[in-house]
């Protein structure tokens, strides 16, 4: 167990190799010259020796001050040279740790959207933060002293035994006993610190949930319960903390105890071979300075062999997050795919077999078309019926179809499977004829835009906000879209119009303009494709009647999936699509559906009267 524990720790730390290459030459040379510099401070018991034994034995003053003098220099040098080591390493360490930084931020944001789904953010935030802080200390620092400290005792035991191989012995006594206790801790302390490290994870999530969901939390008056569950995670990491640091005290007492008493052993052995003229006084003292020289290398590596667990626990959980990439899960992100070449394997693993063949008449292909689609969340109960069961919708070119269904029929992760935010497990959706799953992540982007149900705002001004719905967008699209969102107004009153700060760090806005936004975001790039999951849903009365005849003169130039609660967004649109266990249970016009199904009279008998001339008139 512990040479497995030991095997993996090196493993782990040797995968950090890629992103150290290019400090490689300054932390060589980084620890060259701490070595030099370390070396200085085994010298210097060396000139004592000489100064011991020449001009102090000899009564000679000029001599005591050239051997004082050689010592103040070494002992600046190794100083000097310590400094060197810092400012040699400082700057591509921090280099390196951005790197590091930004990989995992890249990899996080071509993560599939079902990898978000499992993860909490804390887990994700510590990783990004505090081990990546770690590791940096644990190259410029631990890296270096391992090397340094270890190439130290080895050369320092060497002089030892050359100067008087009986007292070297005795200060080698207590090696074995040293090696077996650090296998045992490190064995141990890994496993806390792995605990300690997950745990930070948690308490940074609690963080994270209680400050976004401050007004839950006020309004409910749940403010004691989230500190009492904040306090709790706090006390278990204090305890994983405390074992941590108790088992470090435990073998830092037996590192410095077990070299003490062999030093002490050694001190009067050497006296009493002094006293019998058999070793001279300078010897001694040479020995005694040796020994005491090795005394912090030998303390440190407690503590270093502590820091390299803790790194190697930390490159452990970094690439964690930097491994995850389930084949084709994020199809859009998996990089260029040749378009109408066929699909790669991975998007087309676990499809259903023989619905290539089941294509459409010639003619009918243009538009979104949903071919036997079938879907289920990869983390759903393995007895759990898919969401999605044999999804079959062929929204024409062209076309508004609202998607209606009740709570929970799955309308969202329709939609979601459109921009390949989720992968179809069975089927395939086509745009004009196109299968999604062999399109490259910027043609689909471009072909298909879309505004959520939770209309996000970025730490950003408002126009940046909406501008990040098309690469290239200009600021006559950004007016353009504002003005069809009805949102041109309501910025314009803001204290800086579109360059008003909004997001967690900016103004906040209400949920209707936020909406608005959202949906400026969504039509800015003249998108062929629109999927709106409810978009009117935060407005009020007459906001929403002036946002729809807005969005009525958008869906006119394209062919849109609206997902719709209300019979006023059902009447956006030309015909309907009714979403039921799994399956389009019904498509006609509102009027037809109202009068076919009860389902969806019962769904659409909602506070606002239908308004079926309009509804069904064609466009
Ligand atoms: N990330 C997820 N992982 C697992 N199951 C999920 C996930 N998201 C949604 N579900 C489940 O999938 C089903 C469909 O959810 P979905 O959000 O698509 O429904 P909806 O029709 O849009 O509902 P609503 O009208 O309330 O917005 C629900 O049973 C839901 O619990």
């Amino acid at each position: 167990m512990t040479a497995h524990r030991d095997s993996s720790a090196v493993r782990s730390l040797l995968r950090l190799a890629p992103f150290v290459r290019p400090a490689r030459g300054r932390l060589l040379t980084g620890v060259a010259v701490a070595v030099v510099a370390s070396s200085m401070s085994l010298v210097i018991p060396l000139v004592l020796k000489q100064l011991v034994d020449g001009p102090i034995a000899g009564r000679d003053p000029s001599g005591v001050w050239l051997g004082g003098l050689a010592v103040l220099v070494l002992g600046l040098l190794e100083a000097g040279l310590f400094g060197l080591r810092r400012m040699l390493l400082a700057r591509p360490l921090a280099g390196v740790e951005a790197a590091m930084r930004s990989a995992l931020y890249r990899h996080l944001q071509r993560l599939p959207v079902a990898f978000h789904d499992r993860w909490s953010s804390g887990q994700l935030l510590s990783r990004a933060t505090t081990d990546l802080m770690l590791l940096r200390v644990f190259l410029a620092f631990a890296l270096t002293f391992l090397v340094v400290n270890g190439l130290t005792i080895a050369v320092g035991f060497v002089i030892l035994l050359t100067q008087r191989w009986t007292l070297g012995l005795v200060l080698l006594a207590p090696v074995v006993p040293l090696i077996v206790l650090c296998r045992l801790f490190e064995e141990r302390y890994a496993r806390a610190s792995r605990t300690a490290q997950d745990q930070a994870g948690d308490l940074a999530t609690v963080v994270e949930e209680s400050v976004l969901g401050i007004r839950v939390t006020k309004g409910f008056g749940r403010h004691r319960a989230q500190e009492r569950a904040f306090a709790a995670l706090s006390a278990r990491l204090r305890g994983t903390e405390l074992r941590k640091a108790g088992l470090l005290g435990t073998l830092w007492a037996v590192i410095m105890i077990l070299p003490e008493l062999a030093i002490g052993a050694a001190l009067v052995l050497g006296v009493q071979q002094v006293a019998a003229h058999t070793l001279t006084p300078g010897a001694l003292v040479a020995f005694l300075s040796t020994a005491l020289a090795l005394r912090w290398p030998v303390e440190s590596i407690g503590f270093l062999l502590a820091l390299a667990n803790e790194s190697a626990t930390a490159t452990e959980r970094y690439f964690e997050v930097l491994d995850a990439e389930a084949p084709g899960a994020d199809g859009a992100g998996a990089g260029p795919e040749p378009v109408g070449t066929g699909r790669p394997d991975a998007a087309t693993a676990g499809r259903t077999p023989g619905v290539g063949a089941a294509h459409p008449a010639p003619g009918t292909e243009r538009g979104l078309r949903f071919e036997r689609v079938t879907f289920r969340y990869p983390d759903a109960a393995p007895d759990a019926p898919p969401v999605l069961d044999g999804v079959d919708l062929h929204v024409r070119h062209g076309e508004t179809m609202a998607l209606v269904g009740a709570t929970g029929s799955g309308k969202t992760t329709l939609t979601a499977l459109i921009p390949r935010l989720y992968e179809a497990t069975g089927g395939r959706i086509t745009l004009d004829g196109q299968d999604i799953a062999g399109m490259p992540r910027e043609r689909l982007r471009a072909l298909v835009s879309m505004a959520f149900e939770e209309p996000t705002l970025f730490s950003a001004d408002v126009g940046e906000n909406v501008l990040m719905g098309a690469e290239g967008a200009h600021q006559d699209d950004l007016e353009r879209a504002l003005a069809v969102a009805r949102a041109d107004g309501f910025v314009a009153a803001l204290p800086h119009g579109h360059r008003t700060q909004v997001g967690e760090q900016g103004l906040s806005l209400s949920g209707g303009q936020r909406q608005r936004l959202a949906l400026a975001r969504a039509v800015i790039g003249r998108p062929r494709f629109l999927v709106l999951d409810d978009p009117l849903s935060a407005l009020d009365v007459h906001t929403e009647a002036l946002v729809e005849r807005a969005l009525r003169e958008v869906l006119a130039t394209t062919t849109a999936l609206v997902v719709a609660h209300r019979p006023s967004t059902v009447l956006l649109a030309d015909r309907v699509a009714l979403l039921s266990r799994g399956r389009i249970a019904a498509v006609g016009t509102h009027h037809q559906l109202l009068r076919a199904s009860e389902e969806y009279a019962r769904l659409m008998s909602g506070p606002l009267p239908a308004r079926p001339a309009e509804g069904d008139a064609p466009r």
